[in-house]
């Protein structure tokens, strides 16, 4: 179903039920993206979740089975070649030949972009092996490159040209973690400059920093999206209680509306604040006010807010690990 025109412009990406089947499998099952312009949108989800086959329909590299994609606002793929040209894309690695250096595979690459003027390529390509951190292996042969290299090589050639959207998938593969805290600064440096950046991730921490905004991916299914702010409050957050007299203590909290949590040491008791109270919470200090009106001795009272991590593992079931 095409989508309406005009009111997606705030959107850098928009896909509406994007779905994709491979034979009776079903990859990517009804997305509903919604990415703004000049956020750094992380697309989270374990290996196998349907982020890269979502990535390569968005750009036109597979047709959806069903479903709608916009690119800053064009529909996709009838305006592919108006948009292209504004989007920098790491999917998977572009072939680089490996008997020409770093410098000699980007001025290729360049060459064959009609947009890219020549006049200037020689400095385009030296800005980007700098911008990624290959300035000193310009000249070396790819076939020498270590896997990171390649790696940084890749998204050099996505910075040769100005672009309003780069999609980047796993971009830190590969990388030692001084790398990816460089791909991560580079990340910031082009969002401060009004680039809007997608990049898809199975490692919730890596990218965390950096987001502004985040979609969760699991066997298909876009399980979470919003603000990384919206998606921490989505948690409950819990009580937790240290007490000789646990038995009372329950009946405390249970008279309060929260939902009692499994415990297994006898001295502790645990409560969900959120859960069991219309999402409006109970604060924490008229909890211990009734537990000490009940004459219930508190030795220890802790409020815990789940982390994105707990939200993460809690919406894709298995965490981050390979979905079969
Ligand atoms: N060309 C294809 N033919 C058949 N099945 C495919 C094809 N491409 C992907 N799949 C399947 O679709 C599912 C989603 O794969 P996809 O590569 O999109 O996941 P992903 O989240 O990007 O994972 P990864 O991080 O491992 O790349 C997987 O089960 C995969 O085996």
């Amino acid at each position: 179903m095409p989508l309406p025109g005009g009111e997606s412009s705030d959107l850098a990406i928009e896909t509406h039920d994007l779905t994709k089947r491979f034979g009776r499998q079903t990859a990517v099952a009804g997305i509903d993206l919604a990415v703004p312009r000049g956020s750094v949108f992380g697309f989270l989800g374990p290996n196998g979740s349907g982020k890269t086959t979502s990535i390569r329909m968005m750009l036109g590299l597979v047709s959806p089975s069903s479903g709608s994609v916009r690119l800053l606002g064009e529909e996709m793929p009838r305006r592919l070649s108006e948009v292209l040209p504004r989007v920098g894309a790491l999917v998977e690695g572009p072939a680089f030949s490996p008997f020409l250096s770093g410098a000699a595979n980007l001025r290729r690459f360049d060459s064959a972009d009609p947009l890219a003027p020549s006049r200037t390529r020689g400095e385009r390509v030296e800005a980007a092996l700098e911008r990624v951190g290959l300035g000193h292996a310009a000249t070396k042969k790819v076939q020498a490159y270590s896997l990171g290299m390649k790696q940084r090589l890749g998204l050099a050639n996505t910075l040769l040209m100005p672009r309003d959207l780069l999609v980047l998938d796993e971009p830190t593969n590969g990388l030692d973690p001084q790398g990816t805290r460089e791909v991560r600064a580079l990340i910031r440096s082009l969002a401060d400059s009004g680039t809007t950046v997608f990049v898809s991730s199975h490692l919730l921490a890596e990218i965390e920093q950096i987001c502004t905004h985040v979609g969760v991916m699991s066997a298909g299914a876009l399980v979470a999206t919003g603000t990384l702010d919206e998606l921490r409050q989505v948690g409950a957050a819990r009580v937790v209680l240290q007490t000789p007299d646990a038995a009372d203590a329950r009946r405390v909290l249970s008279g309060l509306g929260l939902a009692l949590l499994d415990q297994t040491d006898p001295d502790h008791v645990a409560a969900s604040v959120l859960e069991g109270v219309g999402g409006a919470g109970v604060r924490p200090e008229a909890i211990v006010a009734a537990l000490v009106e009940a004459g219930v001795r508190v030795r220890g009272f802790a409020v815990e807010q789940p982390s994105l991590e707990d939200r993460f593992v809690a919406l894709t079931g298995e965490g981050f690990d390979v979905v079969q």
